[in-house]
Parts: structure tokens; sequence; C-alpha cells
């Protein structure tokens, strides 16, 4: 199975990475613009191969998309990320264009390659990317809540003093400091509700750290995080390739489910070969009901500055 990644950049790489070191493609493909760099990226990923044990061809190329051809997967991590201080939306105006470029550009090579996308603002990129390419909406799916719910499991991993992998959460809505929804009601310690363990106010405490959770890297990073969201890609990856059907909080397009339509926002879906296979709608209290309507009302003024790029 091969795997393409569009940006060679933290994110792009970080993937590369991931997925090679866990053997779950049997070629990768980085790809950026940037002369010589993604072929620099994939000779020093190449390198592991020994001494991690992995036999994923890993390769890089600049610009050129025919070495991307028939790939299962396309990963578009290409584009800025954002400096402490900014959004993610504010990345708008430059990441819009090269998100429309690189897809079109992938699918002339790979026109049965399922797209996920990354780079931000995640779910507007996401919508830009459905819209731009007319592809079936179970082939893109915007990678945001594998990440974000990580996070969460992270945070409430520390309040509980207990492993992060003991820990279950999810955070659906948009992939924004103020858009995300963690959902704190179904959150649980092997079953138990965590509720059970913490207080309403640490409870907030968590729930207020994970939205911000990107912002925070980014200020003690100088730029945005990198190694959890490869692996939150590799996760998401590895649950298409093998088709899985793992569970997994994606932005996808919405008809109807949580009362919404024309949006991509995160939600639960199951992902497996066929990319989203399954969007679960499931009953929300009222006031996580609220929250998801002004979290897509949100996305959707977002999406509104598309208006230029799609016409
Ligand atoms: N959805 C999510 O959960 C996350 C999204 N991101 C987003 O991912 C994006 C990438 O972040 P980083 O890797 O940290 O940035 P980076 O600056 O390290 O890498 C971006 C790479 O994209 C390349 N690039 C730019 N235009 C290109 C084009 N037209 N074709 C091919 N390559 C091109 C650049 O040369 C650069 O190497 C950002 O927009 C960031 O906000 C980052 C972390 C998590
Ligand atoms: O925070 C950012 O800008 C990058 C990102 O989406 C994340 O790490 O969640």
């Amino acid at each position: 199975m091969k795997v393409t990644i569009v940006g060679a950049g933290n994110v792009g790489a970080s993937c590369a990475d991931s997925i090679s070191y866990r053997g779950i493609a049997s070629e990768v493909v980085l790809l950026d613009i940037r002369e010589g760099f993604a072929e620099g990226k994939a000779m020093d990923i190449s390198q592991c191969a020994t001494n991690t044990g992995f036999n994923t061809k890993v390769s890089g190329v600049t610009s050129d998309y025919s070495k991307t051809a028939n790939s299962d997967v396309v990963v578009i991590t290409s584009g800025i990320p954002r400096k402490p201080g900014m959004t993610r939306e504010e990345l708008i105006g430059i990441n819009a264009g090269i998100v429309k470029t690189v897809a079109d550009n992938v699918l002339t090579h790979s026109p049965n390659a399922i797209i996920v996308v990354v780079s931000n603002p995640m779910d507007t990129m996401t919508y830009l990317t459905l819209k731009a390419t007319g592809l079936p909406k179970n082939r893109i799916i915007g990678m945001g809540g594998a990440l974000d719910s990580s996070r969460f499991r992270y945070y409430l991993s520390k309040a509980l003093d207990k492993p992060s992998n003991d820990v279950s959460a999810m955070v659906i809505g948009g992939h924004g400091d103020t858009t995300m929804i963690p959902l704190t009601r179904l959150a649980s310690y092997n079953g138990i509700p965590v509720s059970e363990f913490l207080s309403g106010e640490e409870l907030a405490k968590v729930a207020a750290d994970t939205m911000v959770g990107g912002a925070t890297l980014t200020g003690l990073l100088g730029t945005s995080a990198w190694y959890a969201p490869g692996a939150s890609v590799a996760y998401l990856v590895d649950s298409i390739l093998n088709d899985q059907k793992k569970m997994i909080a994606c932005s996808v397009m919405l008809e109807g489910e949580y009362g919404q339509s024309d949006i991509c926002i995160g939600v639960p879906c199951i992902i497996g070969k066929n990319g989203i296979e399954e969007i679960l709608d499931i009953k929300l209290s009222d006031a996580e009901k609220a929250a998801f309507a002004k979290s897509a009302d949100a996305v959707r003024n977002m999406n509104a500055d598309l208006k230029s790029i799609l016409a």
C-alpha cells in the first residue's frame, strides 16, 4: 500500500516517520516544493530502518507528482503553521490556495486515493478539498479529532494520575481553540465515568486545557506541534489501509447528522478501507447540542471566506 504525504515539514515528516516505523504502508512518498527537502527527510527516515526494524520504502521528491502515482492514501500537510499568539483561522489566506492546488495535482496521478486533510484551518480546508475536487464525501477526511481526543486523554490522565491508555474520551466539533467540544460527560477511566474521580472544577480545567492544547504547544515551541499530529495521522491511515473500522473523531461532510448540513466538522466516524464508512449520530445533551451548533456556526463563518477561491 502506498501513502503520499504532501508537505515534508514538521508534521509531514512526523507522519512519514510514524507510518514507516509502525509498518503501516509498504511505500511512503514525501513531496515538498523546497528543493531537496523531502529527499533529505526521506533519506533520514530511511536510515532509521536497520535500527528500528521497518521495511517501508520511503522516498522524497521536489514537486514531482508523477512519483506519487497510484497512492492509496494522500495526506495533505502543506501550508504554513501558526506562530504564538495566532489562531489557526488566520492561516486561511495562504493555506487555501496551497491546499486547492495540491488536491488537484494529487488527484491527477492518484484518482482513487483517499485524502486526509491536515493543513489548518483544518475543517475549512477539508470543506474546500471536498468542494474543489467533487470527490465523494467518504474519501475526504479531516484529521483533528484524533489529535484533540489524544490531548483530552492526556489531560485527563494527568488529572487522574493514571495512564492515558486507561482513559477513553473524545473531542468533537471544530478543530479550533474555541470550537472544540471535549465530551466530558462520556469520558471514562476503564469504563468508570471520570466524574467518579474528578470534581466539576477539575473536569472544567481539563476541558479548557484540551481546547487550547495546540496553542499551548505553539507557545512553548514557537511553531505548532508535530509528534502527536504525526502519530494521529498514522493511527487514522492505519485504520484505512488495514480496514480496522476504528471509531475516530474526524472532520466530515454532514448531511443532516447533528442537525447540520453542508459543513465539514468533527464527529465520531467509522474508518475503514473506504475512508469514512459510517457517521455515528450520537445523542448529545442539551448543553452539548448548543455547543455543537455554536461550533458549526463558527466553522461555517470561516467557510464563507472560501467564496472567491471556489468561484
Ligand atoms: N489538523 C491538525 O491536527 C494539525 C494541523 N497542522 C497544520 O499542518 C500544517 C503544516 O504544519 P507544519 O508541518 O508544522 O509546517 P512546516 O512549515 O514545518 O511544513 C509545511 C511544509 O509545507 C511545504 N509546502 C508549502 N507549500 C507547498 C506546496 N504548494 N506543495 C508542497 N509543499 C508545500 C513547505 O515547504 C513546508 O516544508 C499547518 O497548516 C499546521 O497548522 C499542524 C498540526 C496539527
Ligand atoms: O495548534 C496548531 O496550530 C496546530 C494544530 O492544529 C494542533 O496542534 O492542534
